[in-house]
């Protein structure tokens, strides 16, 4: 396996995007920015679809000299762009086909493809018969198929509605991670970053101004964009029915029961603050000191140190902070209601 590094420049009307950044075997990146920064033009320069100057390596190969088909990347975007006559299995089968891969070897591999993911009942569904999250995983497994070196994936899950993006989102994860090649993903979503990259690298107006693991970049956003962007909590741990139980051994207690290893996402505007312990309150109630506080939008951040040690985001009212009497180190209760946290499925 091969690391992805890129070090381009793209002109742009209103400005140039000029990024280098690289991608380890393995490693998702996540691209995130306002809208217009640059992150697709620099998923396209990649691939060889757009025009520009400097260098692209996969390991020592070096992949700006090769035209876009040559370049052994697999692509996946917010639309799916399937054939709607053509079966799952020939959408599948046509990349690899593409490749040289001869018609009957194309379809046999890619219906084994589709078996080993666990997709055989949409092996003969025609595109255009595809829910929006079977068709994605449809066109993950055609980008996959013929064994690409790298993979990008441009907003895959931004056409999905909740419940499916939920359940999609935690597949390409198990795929991802089997995969093992670089990955770079462009998303707006604050989930899709914390659940499915390894690092995240903002873009704004063309330059990277934050690098950083999702932890990292969300205990110190650089600008005001990446601290509305990377603010979830996200809690690793394992369930067992409705009860999760965190590698810091602080546990949690879900609406519907879960099992195996998961990530727990909570929205900071779903953390409630207390200056004492609330009675009558919800079964995940945690004790903790605040570590810092910043403005964020039209209310407050805080930055909550739990007795487990995790860290917490809480987003409250400035009528709140001065009701708490909130100062650096005041000892606080957070509680967080069991349907507030979304759960994700991780690989194990
Ligand atoms: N083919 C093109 N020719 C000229 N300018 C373009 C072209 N495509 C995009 N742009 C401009 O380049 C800038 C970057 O666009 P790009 O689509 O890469 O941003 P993005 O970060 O992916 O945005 P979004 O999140 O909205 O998809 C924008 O100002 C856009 O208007």
């Amino acid at each position: 396996m091969r690391s992805l590094r890129v070090d381009v420049a793209v002109g742009r009307p209103e400005f140039e995007v000029e990024v280098a950044c690289h991608v380890d075997p393995g490693e998702v990146v996540a691209l995130v920015g306002p809208n217009g920064a640059g992150k697709s033009t620099l998923l396209r320069a990649v691939a060889g679809l757009e025009p520009c100057r400097g260098t692209v390596h996969l390991g020592e190969q070096r992949l700006h000299d090769l035209p876009a088909r040559d370049r052994q990347v697999g692509l996946v975007f917010q639309d799916p762009l399937l054939f709607g006559h053509l079966s799952a299995t020939d959408n599948v089968a046509f990349g690899l086909r593409a490749g040289g891969v001869g018609r009957r070897e194309a379809r046999t591999r890619a219906r084994a493809l589709l078996a080993s993911w666990g997709l055989v009942e949409l092996a003969d569904r025609p595109g255009r018969r595809l829910s929006g999250g079977e068709a994605q995983r449809v066109a993950l497994a055609r980008a996959v198929a013929a064994g690409p070196h790298a993979l990008l994936l441009d907003e895959p899950l931004a056409a999905l509605d909740a419940r499916t993006r939920l359940v999609t989102r935690g597949e390409l994860r198990v795929r991802l991670a089997e995969l093992g090649v670089p990955t770079l993903l462009v998303t707006h979503d604050p989930v899709d970053a914390a659940v499915l990259a390894d690092r995240v690298v903002v873009l704004e107006q063309g330059r990277v101004v934050q690098e950083g693991t999702p932890a990292e970049v969300s205990r110190r956003p650089a600008t005001d964009y990446v601290a509305r962007l990377v603010g979830v909590n996200l809690l690793t741990g394992t369930a067992e029915g409705t009860r999760v139980t965190c590698t810091s051994g602080l546990v949690l207690h879900l609406a519907s029961p879960a099992s195996g290893p998961v990530h727990c996402v909570v929205r900071p505007t779903a953390v409630s603050v207390f200056s004492q312990r609330p009675v009558g309150s919800p079964r995940n109630v945690f004790e903790g000191i605040l570590r810092g506080m910043a403005p964020h939008g039209d209310g407050v951040r805080l930055d909550v140190q739990l007795v487990s040690g995790d860290r917490v985001h809480a987003e409250v009212t400035p009528a709140a902070v001065a009701d708490l009497g909130l100062g650096t180190a005041t000892p606080l209760w957070v509680a967080v209601k069991a349907n507030e946290i979304e759960v994700q499925t991780r690989a194990g």
